[in-house]
């Protein structure tokens, strides 16, 4: 796949969405079966070809050998007002023949026209019988690319949402909508819980150089202090509450709306009141009226925008608040701009196929469980916990589109810190662990804070880490090092092999001049796709999340038994256990709370009801919601911590408000999971095809589950 001249200009004449061929049917898209992705000639062939080739690969070698390597394995999207984006994806053990194999693997798995089908808006998510059509949220030539579902055409619908966005967000930046007392909105806080909160957080945080007036802050946790710490620095009359929520029926998100109604209720006292200073994102008109939000107030959107990729909708209202709508534009400018290299460009210069083939080389040829997104800039410091969600929570999936049990490993572990952080914390298991750990390296040239030379230590940091994750340092090289301080020849001998780097840990490097709002919303999308892509090669549904479902459940059965006074004996001995310490171990009513120099919220009295109830007594909210999962309505009944007068704002306001709430509440990456069993009765006939890491030969092997079948994970 020789490129000798990297640079993809934009095609601007080409036509921007793809005609229908007639080769996706959106009724059945996404369910065709498939062969069974270990019995494809190419994935045997890959197997071999690991074998042989690719599991003996020294990247230095590689490079020793051709001098041509970087030009080979590198693009660079050309935007039209934001420089070059730079993909290097050089530093990996791969070859031109490997590539070839993988945009085979590609193509044998269907992916033009299952791309086509994703487009055109086939019913892709076919467990929920739902299209998956986020790129219409973003498609900048509604009149040449007219998006249909059932029939209608649903850009006019897309753009009379953006209008209103824009038309919302300008008086409120501008101060011409005033809260309920007439006071101008200075700070703006966002409730909802993962694709609700997890975008707008991490866009809001890497765009903070584009910031307008106001303060934004997110609350996301249903652990009270995420949004009492948030509740203590805001004014009731000046601060605007965006209830975001796709069903509006999320435990978290209606708990900690019915919170701030009731604390803002307590000074606004009327419920016009909330007209001036609540909004809703939602698909849920009913629920959003029930709430007390006005028909009015409300930013809609439709069920074909899933909860991960929902940043572009209306749920993206905090984004415009806090960066203005010219830039919320640029963002999706930038997401439009990706989506039409995704779409026109031949697989061998395609950045989402690209990095989604070396995704499966790892993944499934070299048993690499994780995947790092390493940003070395500050202000992407989510980027990694945002796609932890889109990745994890999209392919994280053991069963095929036919519903069988995979005998092949799916979504990787995504996680990361931003640059140089990481590099004091985990970047020593990366270099001398015994775990393959591919990593994205993302670097913008330009930074928002030229500051001394702060930057360029920081450029001269990823270079060195990225290049010594490669090279590493031979024993003969590291011995020269060591004779040079004169050490003792035993002294030598013994500490060598510690300063020894074997290297050969795989890099992509992927560098954009400056991180603006049109390249973060192509960078954004570029890993959208990427997503897309390993799901069609893995032949899973990226678009549902039952996996959710389960905890959710036994969450509701436990909630009443942590209520009453009884002794719980109808689970398991561990879980009776830990439901009688708790109870045990609650704050009885009268018992002291500790002060803190913040005042009794964040000592944790938020509860306290009229009567003197029990400080932690959770009591349940009569609002009763309903969570609708794939056309079946579960019941759920949230509860909702009554506050009290505490509750009300502290005058002093921190100065990075959002950067500190995040610790109160956000998901810690997740710990290493344990191996479950793998399925009992294994469906695919087809042996356990991820053959583990060759090096080093004291890493440990991945096991091969008993009946030939690999679905371990
Ligand atoms: O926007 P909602 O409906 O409140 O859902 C929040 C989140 O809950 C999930 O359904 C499950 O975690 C996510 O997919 C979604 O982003």
């Amino acid at each position: 796949m020789a490129n000798n001249d990297p640079a993809i200009k934009p095609k601007a004449k080409k036509p921007c969405l793809i005609t229908c061929t007639g080769r996706c049917n959106p009724h059945r898209a996404g369910m065709e079966p498939r062969a069974c992705l270990t019995g494809e000639p190419t994935w045997k062939k890959l197997l071999e070809y690991h074998q042989k080739k690719g599991s003996k690969f020294h990247i230095r070698d590689l490079f020793e050998k051709d001098a041509c390597r970087f030009s080979k394995y590198s693009l660079k999207l050309i935007t039209p007002n934001d420089g070059d984006i730079l993909i290097d994806y050089s530093k990996n053990r791969i070859d031109e023949e490997g590539l070839k194999l993988l945009f085979q693997l590609c193509k044998d798995r269907n992916f033009i026209s299952a791309r086509e089908c994703l487009f055109k808006g086939a019913k892709v998510n076919f467990t929920e019988g739902r299209q998956v059509l986020h790129t219409a949220l973003r498609n900048r030539e509604p009149e040449k690319n007219p998006i249909m579902v059932d029939g209608k055409d649903v850009m006019p619908e897309v753009y009379s949402v953006l209008n209103h966005m824009k038309e919302f967000s300008d008086q409120v930046i501008s101060g011409e909508w005033k809260g309920y007392s007439g006071k101008e909105i200075t700070d703006v806080v966002n409730i909802g819980i993962g694709g609700s909160d997890l975008g707008p957080l991490m866009v809001t945080e890497a765009l903070k150089p584009y910031a307008s007036r106001l303060k934004c802050h997110f609350v996301s946790n249903i652990d009270g202090t995420h949004i009492a710490e948030v509740l203590k620095k805001v004014q009731p009359e000046t601060t605007l509450f965006i209830i975001a929520s796709k069903t509006f029926t999320t435990q978290e998100t209606i708990t900690n709306a019915t919170t701030a109604k009731d604390w803002f209720m307590k000074s606004a006292g009327n419920q016009e009141a909330i007209a001036k200073n609540f909004v809703a994102l939602s698909t849920n008109k009913q629920k959003v009226t029930e709430f007390g939000i006005d028909e009015a107030n409300m930013f809609g959107f439709w069920d074909w925008v899933g909860g991960r990729y929902s940043l572009w909708s209306a749920i993206g209202l905090s984004i415009c608040l806090a960066v203005g709508f010219n830039n919320f534009e640029k963002l999706l400018e930038g997401a439009y701009f990706m989506d039409q290299h995704f779409l026109n460009e031949p697989l061998e210069k395609n950045a989402p196929v690209i990095l989604a083939c070396l995704g499966i080389w790892y993944l499934n040829f070299f048993g690499a469980e994780t995947h790092a997104l390493l940003p070395y800039d500050q202000y992407l410091h989510r980027f990694a916990a945002y796609f932890q969600q889109g990745d994890m929570e999209s392919n994280g999936k053991h069963i095929t589109k036919a519903g069988n049990p995979v005998n092949y490993h799916t979504g990787p572990i995504v996680w990361g810190e931003p640059g140089t952080n990481g590099q004091h914390a985990f970047y020593q298991l990366i270099h001398q662990g015994t775990r393959l750990v591919p990593a994205d390296f993302l670097m913008p040239v330009q930074t928002h804070n030229p500051l001394g030379n702060h930057h360029q230590l920081l450029l001269a940091n990823y270079l060195a880490q990225t290049e010594a994750l490669m090279k590493g340092k031979t024993e003969e090289e590291a011995k020269k090092e060591l004779e040079a301080t004169k050490m003792r020849p035993d002294e030598l001998k013994r500490l060598l092999p510690h300063k020894t780097f074997e290297g050969n840990r795989p890099t992509n490097s992927i560098l954009v001049k400056k991180i603006t709002p049109f390249t973060l919303g192509a960078l954004i999308a570029m890993y959208e796709h990427k997503i897309f892509v390993q799901g069609i090669i893995w032949d899973i549904n990226s678009y549902d999340q039952y996996g959710v479902e389960l905890g959710k459940q036994l969450a509701k059965v436990i909630e009443p038994e942590l209520a009453n006074e009884d002794e719980i004996t109808s689970h398991d001995s561990s879980t009776n256990a830990l439901i009688s310490y708790i109870k045990e171990n609650l704050a009885k009513p009268g018992e002291e709370v500790e002060e803190t120099a913040e005042g009794t919220v964040g000592g944790g009295d938020i509860s306290t009801a009229e009567g003197g109830e029990a400080a932690t007594t959770l009591v349940k909210d009569d609002t009763s919601v309903q969570k609708e999962t794939s056309g079946e309505a579960a019941q759920e009944e949230p509860t909702a911590l009554v506050t009290d007068e505490s509750m009300e704002k502290k005058t002093e306001e921190p100065e990075s408000a959002v950067q500190e709430e995040q610790t109160a509440g956000q998901e810690e990456t997740p710990a290493s999971p344990v191996p479950e069993e793998p399925p009992d009765a294994p469906v695919q006939e087809e042996p356990p095809t991820a053959p583990v890491d060759e090096e080093p030969s004291e890493s440990p092997a991945q096991e091969e589950p008993p009946g030939g079948d690999a679905g371990d994970q």
